[in-house]
């Protein structure tokens, strides 16, 4: 049995989906079936069968054999539909790039909506008033490439030379059968080459023999049911093996379509074996979490012996993965320990935690060599940036005010001295301090070491360790230990990052020295736009060493492309660096969906906003919209209670969120921090004001350069925050709107 990518169905439709299903594939002679082959019909392969009353589903039987039988199952609809699907698509194999697909071939060819008429399923169309600026077609192809290159229809291939903007070609991308076809289309949308579009298809790739193993030459149905295992294929149809796996795909629904569905990028990066560190970078919603978690599977079927680390920044977030993991395969083995055969799912600093409990005893000796003094079994962790604004006050310096700063000592500990595991004075009056900005001459790194001691010295009396400390303390032991051991075989086999980009320095060291050099040594999944924690790290500094393997996930699944573009106008004018030192670009993301415009809400006074906030709550709830996928998302955590607080005064119900966990009925509140790795389908970003974002204080007498990797981290933050929308997306402020959406604001419109 093979599946095609679903439509949406309502509960009980899909429930009986499945049982219909169920039976097809355990007996397709089974009377209540009532398969019927249609009569003349395009293809002699159509059939329909009977899933209730009024459903009817689209069948493709495929015969390879004396008694192998292949069923294509082209989706559910009302009978009379149904019948008219069954009697005008052919399924074929297209003759350019091998990719199997449903072709109707009675079909008129499918007219450009008109602007008010574009909408997502469930949402209304698009109001028109203040359309944004078209974006004209910069062809460098011409219409025989269409056909010749890609495989479009020539019908199709006219129509897209015809299409003076980028908006009528993703329209037209929206209305296609056929997966690859508007993965074709969006690529053509956003001005990729047309050997590109085949190279990220895997068009041409296949060098399988023409023939069957004994020379013979391959039947029709042979010929398809080899071009369904096409990589672009298997965006669309996907074979399903047994009663558990087809429950998995057709219950999960939406949420389901990443565990079989893969882009053919994606599953290349899941599946190919790589001869050490490899780099996937993203933008936000393109799926590097769903490749990640196809890959820890794909590894354990590989070798069920293999010891598979996949971590990421968070408890909460690990949780997820964890959880998303065991939706793939509920098979998976998963373990607790490290070193064991398995699968184990941590967050970062948990992982270090865990170094620190298997060193025992020995943790406190390799302190000494890591922070000059030996810590006792009792010490507590505390946060990367507690303690710095004490030891700043506490300690007499004549050092500038830029340099006097909490943010300044948490960056140079975290990206200098605790990773070079300085302990000295002297050893960091000389040492290199590369990627920091603030030059320091010999006189001012010795006042700073004066408060780096103090720092130490009243963390070891209170019994305090930052987690940073635990990881680099962690890493430490485990390079002794291997070094001590000889083998050097490491704890994992694979290690697999998610949220890359906000690790520290001894973060890395410590998944280095987990994990030995070599193939599939470690996948890094990373979006330096995101990045909202840490400061820039170059991996190569620690060992990891990329060299080229390094490639970028361009599709966009979670949002539409309106509310991507309006993301990634956030991002405008700014400069972002990767892991590897070299710049991060934006080219040629898009999006599989079109949707309303963000919507823009500016609020004269806070009472007016909160206000605002709740009438659009109700609005959402009038609408349908399940209340349990609505986010509101502030800057901070004061005005998360704040504003939870207000909409309970105003009469509506909403959750505080404090981590990355979700099972909730009600709108939730959270800070767009704790909203990283999640989506909601509606969401409304919260008080972006000039007053709010960036906060202020944040940059207060801080020196040029920390002050400009802050307000970028700002900007990255508000970028993360406007990308976990799936479907709608507002926006308000009070008085002034921030200067961080200065490049997005017209891709918006008030209401
Ligand atoms: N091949 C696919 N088919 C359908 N949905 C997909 C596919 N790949 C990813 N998605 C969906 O897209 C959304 C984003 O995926 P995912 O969280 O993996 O992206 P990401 O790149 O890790 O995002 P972020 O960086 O914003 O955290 C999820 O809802 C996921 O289920």
């Amino acid at each position: 049995m093979t599946k095609v990518r679903d439509q949406h169905h309502e509960k009980d439709a899909r429930a009986k989906i499945l049982s219909f299903l169920t039976k097809l594939t355990e007996d397709d002679t089974s009377v209540g079936l009532h398969i019927e082959k249609m009569v003349q019909a395009a293809d002699k392969r159509a059939r329909t069968g009977r899933v209730d009353l009024g459903l009817r589903a689209v069948l493709y039987l495929l015969e390879t054999g004396e008694a192998e039988k292949t069923y294509v199952y082209a989706g559910t609809w009302e009978h009379d539909e149904a019948i008219a699907r069954a009697k005008s698509r052919v399924l074929r194999v297209n003759p350019v790039n091998g990719v199997a697909e449903l072709i109707d071939v009675g079909a008129p060819k499918p007219a450009l909506r008109a602007p008010q008429d574009r909408a997502t399923p469930g949402h209304p169309a698009e109001p028109t008033r203040a359309p944004a600026p078209p974006v004209l077609v910069e062809r460098e192809y011409r219409e025989s490439d269409l056909v010749d290159e890609l495989g479009l229809t020539p019908q199709l291939a006219a129509q897209l030379m015809a299409a003076a903007t980028a908006e009528d070609i993703l329209q037209l991308a929206d209305t296609m059968e056929n997966e690859w076809q508007s993965a074709a289309l969006l690529g053509l949308a956003v001005g990729d080459a047309v050997h590109k579009i085949r190279q990220d298809l895997g068009f041409g790739a296949d060098a399988e023999p023409e023939n069957t193993a004994d020379g013979a030459e391959r039947t029709e149905d042979e010929e398809l049911v080899r071009s369904l295992a096409h990589p672009a294929s298997q965006m669309q149809f996907n074979p399903i093996d047994g009663a558990d796996e087809l429950r998995r795909a057709i219950e999960g629904q939406d949420f389901s379509a990443w565990r079989v569905f893969l882009h053919p990028e994606q599953r290349k990066y899941a599946t190919r074996p790589y001869n050490g560190a490899f780099r996937l970078s993203g933008g936000a919603g393109t799926g590097k979490t769903v490749v990640l978690l196809h890959r820890a599977n794909h590894l354990q079927q590989q070798n069920p012996q293999a010891r598979i680390l996949l971590t990421t920044f968070t408890r909460a977030l690990a949780a997820n993965l964890s959880r998303d993991l065991e939706r793939l395969n509920p098979e998976v083995s998963l373990t607790d320990r490290l070193g064991e055969a398995g699968v184990q799912v941590r967050g970062i600093d948990a992982l270090a935690a865990s170094v620190r409990d298997r060193a025992m005893g020995d943790f406190g000796d390799i302190a000494q060599q890591v922070l000059g003094h030996r810590v006792d079994r009792g010490a507590t962790y505390r946060p990367n940036s507690d303690g710095w604004k004490e030891a700043v006050q506490d300690v007499d310096t004549e050092l500038p005010p830029e340099i006097l700063h909490p943010t300044f000592f948490e960056a140079e500990y975290l990206q200098v001295i605790l990773p070079q595991r300085l302990t000295t004075r002297e050893a960091y009056l000389t040492v290199r301090r590369p990627g920091r900005g603030v030059a320091l001459d010999r006189k001012k790194r010795a006042q700073v070491w004066s408060i780096v001691q103090h720092y130490r010295d009243t963390a070891r009396a209170l019994g305090r360790l930052s987690f940073a400390e635990v990881a680099e303390i962690g890493a430490a032991w485990l390079e002794r230990e291997r070094a001590v051991a000889g083998d050097g075989s490491g704890l994992a086999d694979h290690v697999l990052v998610d949220e890359g980009q906000d690790l520290t320095p001894s973060h890395w060291k410590l998944l280095r020295a987990i994990v030995p050099v070599g193939p599939n040594d470690l996948f890094i999944a990373e979006d330096s736009h995101q990045r909202i924690y840490g400061h820039q790290v170059i991996l190569s500094r620690y060992g990891i060493r990329i060299v080229g393997r390094s490639r970028r996930l361009t599709l966009n699944y979670r949002t539409t492309e309106q509310n991507l573009r309006f993301a990634l106008g956030v991002l405008d004018g700014a400069e972002y660096q990767d892991s590897e030192s070299g710049e991060e670009g934006l080219d040629g993301y898009r999006s599989a969906r079109l949707g309303p415009r963000p919507v823009l809400r500016p609020a004269p006074t806070d009472a007016a906003q909160y206000d605002q906030a709740a009438e659009l709550l109700r609005e959402w709830d009038e609408q349908g919209v399940d209340p349990g996928t609505v986010a509101i998302l502030v800057r901070t955590n004061k005005t998360a209670q704040l504003v939870r607080q207000r909409m309970d005064e105003r009469g509506v119900e909403t959750v505080l969120l404090t981590a990355a966990k979700r099972n909730e009925s009600r709108p939730v509140v959270l800070t767009m921090n704790t909203a990283k790795g999640m989506e909601f389908s509606h969401v409304l970003l919260f008080d972006v004001s000039l007053s709010s974002m960036p906060l202020a204080w944040l940059t207060d007498r801080l020196a040029v350069e920390e002050a400009n990797d802050l307000l970028l981290r700002e900007r990255s933050l508000l970028y993360v925050a406007a990308s976990r929308a799936r479907d709608v997306l507002a926006v308000s402020w009070k008085g002034d709107a921030s200067t961080l959406l200065s490049g997005a604001q017209s891709l918006g419109e008030l209401g």
